[in-house]
This record gives C-alpha cells, structure tokens and sequence, in this order.
C-alpha cells in the first residue's frame, strides 16, 4: 500500500502491530526510549516487552515525534491511557489535518472519564477516528498464532482501507461501524479479568471462573449499552472475544493484578514491580463514577475498585459473594 503510517508508543502492543502493519505500508513506529528505538532499528527486536521475538527488517523506529507523524497518511496511537493526551497534544504541533487517528489503547482518562477516541476528538477535531480492538495478546500474535480483531470507524470509506492495512496473514481485522461499543468492550473487560484473577489467585474452580465471566460480560454490557454502544458489538469480539482471552490467559497483565491481590497485596506494591500498564486498575475510579452517572449496577467492578483502594481484601470480597441471594438472571447482583 502507498499509505505511510505513525505509530506511536513502543510498547508490548504498539510494537507488535507496528510489525504487522510493515507487512502492508512502510511504517515509523515512536518510542520515548532511545535504547529501544536503537535495539529496534539495529537489532530487530524489542526485547524489553517482547523477549526474543524477531521484527521486520523494514519496521523503522524513531525518537522523533515530527519524522513520525510529519508525513504519515494514517496515526495509530499505542499510548496507555494516562498519558496518552500528553503525546497526542505532541502530535498535533506536526500532523497534516485530515489524517485518521487510530487508538489501540484499552482505558479510560481519569480526570474527565473520556474514552481515547473522545480524547482524539478533543485534541484533534475534524480527524476521522478510530480504534482496533479484540482478543489480541501481543506476545501470541507476535509467535504468530492466528488471531482476530475489530477495527471501527463511523466512515465506512475510510474503514475498509483500514482494514487492508491491518489485516495480515493469520491476524483477521473485521469491520464495525459501533465505535463507542467496540472501544469499551476492550476498556471494561479489564476490570472483569482482575477480578478472575483474584478468584483464580484463591483457587476458585473453572465453574467459578464461568460465573465471573458471564456475570462480568452482562455488567459491561449494561454500561456499555446505557452509553450508546449496541448490544450485539459487547457479544463479540471486542466484547465476549476480549473477554474471553484477557481473564483466561496467564500473559494478561490484568488478571495477573488480580492474583496479586489475592495474595493480599497492596495495589501500590504491585504497580511498583510491573513495568507494563494493567489498565483495568488505573480505569476503575472512572467506570465507577460513569456507572453513576448512568445509573448503571455493576457488583464485579465495583468489588474490584473496593479491593484495588483497599477498603477490603480478595478475600473477604469472595466470601461475600456467598452472602448474596441471587435474584433473577437478567437483573444486577
Ligand atoms: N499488550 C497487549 O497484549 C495489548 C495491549 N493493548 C492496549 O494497548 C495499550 C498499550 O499497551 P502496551 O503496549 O501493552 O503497554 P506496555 O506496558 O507494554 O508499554 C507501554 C508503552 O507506552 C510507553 N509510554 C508510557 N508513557 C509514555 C509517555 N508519556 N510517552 C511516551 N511513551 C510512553 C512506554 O514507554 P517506556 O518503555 O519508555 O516506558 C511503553 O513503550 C494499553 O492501553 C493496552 O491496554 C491492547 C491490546 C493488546
Ligand atoms: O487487551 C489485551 C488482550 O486483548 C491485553 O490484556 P492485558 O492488558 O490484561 O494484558
């Protein structure tokens, strides 16, 4: 393809679709690092997020945000949520005006509770924006196993050239036009997996972890829903999908936060020996406060943000869930 594309953020994922986007377009992948940029460029790897995994020899780095996004025909954005606007606000002083914004970033900013693609809207107006979401486990999709992914955008032209750019090989890239639902199917799941892990980290049993899943997937899917995104998008990959890989999986970072908790760590002794994001805990004061503000129950997510204060442990958070009485299926609780 002759569309050139910036992507910023060197991270385990902005790395590993930077690698598959080199398959179709020539690419500049950005990273705050100079050590990773030159490990990239003179290595072909990126060893700090993503051990001995090979990249393509034509997957090019920089330290320089204008290089990156000065000529770029489309700018994908792998920055975690917190920081995020802080590099976008870079980005605007060189991007050319009509260029689409792509976000891969699965949280929310939690000042002003926005969703990256309203953060886009706000740093860059007038751009066409989107989001690639889904169960994509950055180290399995780099091993090359098979895999698929939503990618959304209310313009239709635009998204299926989208599509052509992500897709590659055994990395399927469906269409959506549900922006809102897609994006925070991959933003909430986050929550659901720190509270499997919290479970698992207990030795709950695979009936427990069901439970938790679907009872999870029905919560995100009432907020999502009371927030414009469509029913059908959070049964799907950006929804289920993500679910589904992110609290089952050993490599998500979210659920390994959540058997930590279950050791009776602290949130703040735990962030201190990561050096990767888990999103669902830096997200989880700003789904609380949108669940209110839609008037939305959500008993999973709202025990998770109990045991990430620490206002009580995984522990006790367990054994209150044998207090409940369960009322019918379709209701909260
Ligand atoms: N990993 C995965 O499997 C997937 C992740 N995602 C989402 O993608 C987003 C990025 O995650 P991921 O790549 O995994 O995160 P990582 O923790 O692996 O990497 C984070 C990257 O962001 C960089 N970074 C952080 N703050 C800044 C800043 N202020 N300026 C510039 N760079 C910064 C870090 O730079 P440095 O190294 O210098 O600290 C690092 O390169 C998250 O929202 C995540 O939920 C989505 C799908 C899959
Ligand atoms: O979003 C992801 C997989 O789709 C990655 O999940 P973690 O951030 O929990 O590792």
């Amino acid at each position: 393809m002759n569309l050139k594309v910036g992507l910023l953020g060197g991270g385990s994922w902005g790395t590993t679709v930077a690698s598959l986007v080199a398959r179709n377009a020539p690419i500049t992948l950005w990273a705050r690092n100079a050590d990773t940029v030159t490990e990239i460029n003179q290595q072909h790897r990126n060893s700090k997020y993503l051990g001995d995994a090979t990249l393509p020899e034509r997957l090019r780095a920089s330290t320089d945000i204008q290089e990156t996004v000065a000529d770029a025909d489309v700018v994908v954005m792998a920055i975690p949520s917190q920081n995020f606007r802080l590099v976008l606000e870079e980005v605007k002083q060189h991007v050319r005006p009509w260029v689409p914004i792509v976000s891969l970033t699965k949280g929310l900013e939690l000042d002003t509770r926005m969703r990256m693609t309203e953060v886009i809207n706000d740093v860059l107006p007038g751009h066409p924006v989107g989001v690639l979401t889904g169960p994509n486990l950055a180290r399995e999709i780099m091993a090359g196993q098979a895999a698929a992914s939503v990618i959304a955008m209310a313009d239709k032209v635009i998204l299926a050239e989208l599509q052509k750019l992500f897709k590659s090989g055994l990395f399927r890239v469906y269409t959506n036009d549900d922006v809102v639902g897609c994006e925070l199917g991959g933003v909430l799941k986050n929550i659901i997996a720190i509270a499997v892990g919290m479970g698992d980290g207990q030795g709950a049993g695979d009936n427990t972890r069901a439970a938790l899943i679907t009872r999870g997937l029905a919560e995100v899917t009432r907020l999502g829903v009371a927030m414009g995104g469509r029913p059908e998008t959070f049964a799907g990959l950006a929804g289920m999908g993500d679910m589904i890989a992110t609290c089952t999986s050993p490599q998500s970072r979210n659920r390994h936060v959540g058997i930590e908790l279950a050791q009776g760590r602290t949130m703040e002794a735990i962030a201190a020996d990561m050096f990767m994001v888990a999103e669902g805990a830096k997200s989880a004061p700003a789904v609380m406060a949108l669940a209110e503000e839609f008037g939305v129950e959500m008993p999973i997510a709202r025990d998770v943000y109990r045991v990430l204060n620490g206002e009580c442990t995984a522990r006790g958070i367990y054994k209150g869930l044998l207090r409940v009485d369960p009322g019918a299926e379709h209701e909260p609780g």
